[in-house]
C-alpha cells in the first residue's frame, strides 16, 4: 500500500509527499521519469550537509551526473534578500536551463529560501523539497509558500511556488536536536487545535520519545501532512480557509521579530502565540479547555531564555502581518478545539491582555 499523500493544487499541478525511511529509490524513480540527468542544483543547510554528505551525495548521484552544491548557513538570518541574491548569482553563473531541478535540503529556512530562488530563476525552475526537520516535514515543505524576512516583518517577501514532489526521509530526524523536535511539535499542536484534537494526546505520549524509529512518529507526521494537504487543496492561495494554518502565527511572528530572528525559534514563538490566541478566544466567551497546553509548557519554557515583555511593541509588530486588512489585524481564533475562525481585532485592550497573560506564562 502506498503511503504517499497526493496534493492537487490546480488542474495541472499535482504532486506527492513521500514520508518514509530512506527515500533513495523513490527519489531516483521520480527524477528518472522527469528530468535530464545532466545536472541538479542542491541548496542545502550547511549543518545538514556536514552530517549527511554521504547520504545526500549517494542519493542524488544515483541519477544526476553533476551535483552543483550550494550550502547555506543555518538559522533564520539566511532567509534574507542578500542570501537569496547570492544563490541566484551563483546559479546563473553556473548556468541552468528551465528544466534543471533544484532540490532544497534542510529545514523550514532552507525550503523557504530555496523555494523562492527556484521561483525566481528563469521565472521558475523545478523544485523538489527534501525536508530534514520535523517542522519542514509536517508544514513548510507542503503547500508552496516560499519566503524571506524583511526588517519590517517575517516572510514579507515571497511567492506561492509549488514543488514537483516532497521526499520526507525520516532517517534525517536521527540527528535532529531536541530544540528542533520541539519547534516542529508546535505545528503539530496547531493541527490538533484547528482540526484534530486527538493529536494532543498522541503527541503527549510521543514527546518523551524523540526518535523517528518509533512508527508512531511516522504516523503523526503523515497525519499532519494530510491535514495540511486538505487545507491547501481547498484554498491554495490563502483567500480564506488556508489562513487557519496561521493559528498562533500572528502573535508568533511578532514575537520572533521583537525578540530578534533566531533567538526564539519559529515553533517556540508559534506555541506562545497559540497560548495568546486561545486566551483571546476564551475572553470572547468560547469554552476552550486550555490545559491541553500544560504537558508541553515546560518543554517550551526551558528553551525560551528571554521572552519579550513589551506588549505595545509586540502589538506594533503584529500590524505588519500579511493578513492585516484595512489596517485591522485579523486574528485566527477558536470557537472550540478543531473549529477556527478569523476575527478582525478592533479591541486592542483585549490584545494587550492576551499578550500580558502570555508574557506571565513564560516569565
Ligand atoms: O502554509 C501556510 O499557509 C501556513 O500558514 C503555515 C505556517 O505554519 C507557516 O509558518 C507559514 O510559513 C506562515 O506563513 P505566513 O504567510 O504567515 O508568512
Amino acid at each position: 500500500m502506498s503511503h504517499n499523500i497526493d496534493v492537487s493544487v490546480s488542474l495541472n499541478k499535482r504532486y506527492s509527499i513521500h514520508v518514509e525511511k530512506n527515500v533513495e529509490k523513490a527519489f531516483f524513480d521520480f527524477c528518472a521519469d522527469r528530468y535530464s540527468k545532466e545536472k541538479v542544483i542542491l541548496v542545502v543547510d550547511e549543518k545538514v550537509y556536514e552530517l549527511h554528505e554521504t547520504k545526500i551525495e549517494s542519493m542524488c548521484s544515483r541519477y544526476f551526473e553533476n551535483l552543483f552544491v550550494l550550502k547555506i548557513p543555518q538559522g533564520e538570518s539566511s532567509k534574507s534578500l542578500s542570501q537569496w541574491q547570492q544563490l541566484v548569482n551563483e546559479i546563473l553563473a553556473e548556468g541552468v536551463e528551465r528544466n534543471t531541478p533544484l532540490v532544497a535540503i534542510g529545514g523550514g529556512v532552507t525550503g523557504d529560501l530555496a523555494g523562492y530562488v527556484a521561483a525566481s530563476v528563469l521565472r521558475g525552475i523545478p523544485l523538489i523539497h527534501l525536508p530534514t526537520t520535523l517542522l519542514a516535514m509536517v508544514d513548510s515543505s507542503i503547500g508552496g509558500k516560499t519566503g524571506l524576512n524583511h526588517d519590517t516583518g517575517k516572510n514579507l517577501i515571497g511567492a506561492f511556488y509549488q514543488p514537483d514532489a516532497v521526499f520526507a526521509d525520516v532517517e534525517f530526524l536521527e540527528t535532529l536536536e531536541q530544540r528542533e523536535w520541539i519547534t516542529g511539535m508546535a505545528e503539530i499542536i496547531k493541527y490538533g487545535a484547528i482540526r484534530s484534537p486527538e493529536l494532543f494526546s498522541q503527541l503527549e505520549k510521543l514527546k518523551d520519545n524523540l526518535s523517528a524509529d518509533d512508527g508512531e512518529w511516522i504516523e503523526v507526521i503523515r497525519e499532519s501532512a494530510r491535514i495540511k494537504t486538505d487545507i491547501v487543496q481547498e484554498d491554495t492561495l490563502e483567500a480564506g480557509k488556508r489562513a487557519h494554518l496561521n493559528f498562533g502565527h500572528t502573535f508568533g511572528h511578532a514575537l520572533e521579530r521583537v525578540a530578534g530572528y533566531g533567538s526564539i525559534s519559529h515553533g517556540e514563538a508559534v506555541f506562545a502565540g497559540m497560548i495568546a490566541a486561545t486566551y483571546f478566544s476564551k475572553e470572547l466567551g468560547h469554552p476552550i479547555d486550555d490545559t491541553v497546553f500544560t504537558p508541553f509548557m515546560s518543554l517550551y519554557k526551558q528553551q525560551i531564555q528571554s521572552f519579550p515583555s513589551q506588549p505595545d511593541k509586540l502589538i506594533e509588530a503584529m500590524k505588519t502581518d500579511k493578513k492585516v486588512k484595512n489596517n485591522i489585524i485579523q486574528l485566527v481564533l477558536l470557537k472550540e478545539w478543531g473549529s477556527p475562525y478569523i476575527k478582525p481585532c478592533t479591541d486592542l485592550s483585549k490584545l494587550k491582555a492576551a499578550w500580558n497573560y502570555t508574557i506571565d506564562q513564560f516569565n
